[in-house]
């Protein structure tokens, strides 16, 4: 009998030694050999705090430029950096363009030298991969195109290269401009008052990602919309909070339980999209399953190929990408670049003379999107101040050489496309104004051949799949708006963009609509 209960009680102590063993390895000693071993190459940074990393210390920053901010009025400057990231800010002061932090235990070394960034972007050879993303994020994107690696990426990368591009992209205008049509009535009560900008855009860019992915109206995603925008607040509110693994399953918080009933209802709303979409085909209200990304996704779940199908969960968790990718950053965009154009008029006034001359009084049209030279500079010098997407995250696979570094497995490499795009040394003393003018002879001459200092949608093979789409969309929304509206910044705007995955107003942004006198515009509308 004793001897029974000696040797249960060894085997308990050998499963919680080796329990203990991997949990000092994973919190303790692997932080420490990765601070040592990038120490002795001469990197720095913030020190590694048991378990939690930097993340208490991010977190706190935050928190004081939150408190700061919210006390008064902002004078508006598009110096935001130290705002929206206030850590990045301050280590890059303290440690310099390369330097190593912590999210709870891995590893983080945020590279802006541009040569570098080059060559993890425009790897192929999968040195650098899409890291996992902590639990809420993921809960947002699922493993779609956007966070998934290897044969499925590439083969989903097709599927939507084919939805995005080309005449299916000419394709989706008219749906565009139907959009935009909606929120221009919806304006006509509200002219001369306050509009909020991101509030009123989420409707639009829902509603055109809906119709031209999904081929569902807005009213029928609207839910999921709904749901889509609490689990992303719940995301950003968490992100820098971490908690020990396993504590999850025992007691979870508030915000997790929410979290996991959003998560349950989107897929319940996503099942039942496509559950209609089939039922037209069966019914025979439809040939085939369509040629939007739903219905290429579609194809793809029924392949009679075995090898070649696509389950119902990459179906799903496609759509949720899609519907978090496309509208989301869209939405940042369109609201910045009302916001500079309401307080730059000269600016505001050049766009809407090239809008005129371009289409008049009519809807905008494919050959006319392209001509609009001075509107595609407003939205890259936009895109360069306010980048809705602020970093790029990559995994390193195996032990590698990067320019003069040996990086260790399993580090993250953290590429800050916000503060590259702020960045004095390569924009000039003139970094944090309002300037379309440096776009005029294109983003190459701009960028003086260096495709790694304007990184709003990314580099190399992972680049944006939507960036047609969005640019497109972005400038029928300006374009129609300027023919109807001259409008200028409220009063009472507080200028304080915050990182909620994207760039967000944390205050809104709200414009007074000043109606242009055109009474053919209006009869059109009517
Ligand atoms: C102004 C609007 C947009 C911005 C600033 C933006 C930005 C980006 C960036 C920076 C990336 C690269 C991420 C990385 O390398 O880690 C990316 C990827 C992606 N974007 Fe966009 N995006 C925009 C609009 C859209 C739209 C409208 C769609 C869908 C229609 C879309 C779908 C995607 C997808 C699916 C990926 C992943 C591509 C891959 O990994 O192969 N985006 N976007």
């Amino acid at each position: 009998m004793n001897l029974l209960v000696n040797g249960g009680v060894f085997l308990l102590s050998i499963i919680l030694f080796s329990a203990l063993e991997k949990v000092l390895q994973k919190f303790w000693w692997n932080p420490i050999r990765v601070q040592r071993a990038m120490a002795s190459q001469g990197v720095r940074g913030p020190p590694y705090g048991f378990a939690h990393g930097s993340t208490r210390e991010i977190f706190k920053l935050r928190e004081v430029v939150a408190r700061q901010m919210n006390k008064h009025t902002v004078d508006v400057s598009h110096d935001i950096l130290p705002i929206v990231e206030p850590h990045i800010y301050k280590w890059s002061q303290m440690f310099g363009g390369i330097f190593l932090y912590w999210y709870g235990p891995a590893a983080l070394l945020l590279i802006s030298d541009t040569e570098l960034v080059k060559e993890v972007l425009n790897n192929r050879d999968k040195t650098y991969v899409k890291p996992d993303f902590p639990g809420d994020i993921k809960k947002l994107l699922g493993d779609g195109l956007f966070s998934t690696k290897g044969e499925k990426w590439a083969r989903q990368r097709r599927l939507a290269h084919l939805a995005f591009h080309g005449e299916s992209l000419k394709c989706m205008i008219p749906a565009m401009v139907d959009s935009v049509h909606m929120l221009l009535k919806r304006w006509q009560n509200l002219e001369a008052r306050e509009v909020e900008l991101f509030e009123e855009f989420t409707a639009i860019t829902s509603d055109v990602i809906s119709r031209t992915a999904f081929g569902s109206s807005y009213i029928e995603g609207r839910n999921m919309f709904q749901m889509l925008g609490e689990l992303t607040t719940i995301a950003s509110r968490n992100i820098f909070k971490l908690r020990l693994p396993g504590v999850r399953n025992i007691w979870k918080t508030s915000d997790e339980i929410d979290s996991e009933r959003l998560e349950k209802a989107i897929r319940d709303v996503v099942l039942e999209i496509i559950r209609k979409r089939e039922e037209k085909v069966n019914t025979g209200e439809m040939n085939d399953y369509g040629n939007d990304l739903l219905g290429s996704l579609l194809k793809a779940y029924h392949d009679p190929d075995e090898s070649k199908r696509t389950t119902i969960d990459d179906v799903m968790d496609e759509c949720k990408t899609f519907y978090f990718a496309g509208q989301e950053t869209t939405n940042s965009v369109l609201t910045w670049t009302l916001f500079l154009l309401a307080i730059h008029k000269d600016w505001q006034q050049e766009a809407r003379k090239e809008v005129t001359d371009v289409f008049g009084n009519e809807d905008p049209n494919h050959d006319g999107i392209m001509k609009l030279k001075t509107v595609g500079m407003i939205i890259n010098e936009s895109l360069r101040l306010y980048p809705p997407v602020i970093s790029l995250l990559r995994k390193v696979k195996k032990q590698v050489t990067l320019g003069n570094l040996v990086l260790p497995a399993d580090i993250v490499l953290d590429i800050p496309t916000l503060a590259i795009h702020h960045d004095r040394r390569i924009w000039g003393n003139d970094v944090h104004l309002f300037k379309p003018e440096r776009f005029s002879e294109g983003i190459a001459k701009a960028t003086n051949n260096n495709a790694a200092v304007f990184l709003p949608f990314g580099l190399g093979p992972r680049t944006c799949v939507g960036i047609n789409f969005a640019t497109n969309e972005a400038k029928i929304a300006i374009a129609m708006i300027l023919q109807r509206y001259s409008f200028t910044l409220s009063p009472g705007y507080i200028h304080l963009p915050a990182h909620i995955l994207t760039i967000h107003p944390q205050h809104g942004v709200k414009v007074i609509l000043h109606p242009l006198q055109c009474e053919n515009v209006r009869v059109q509308l009517d």
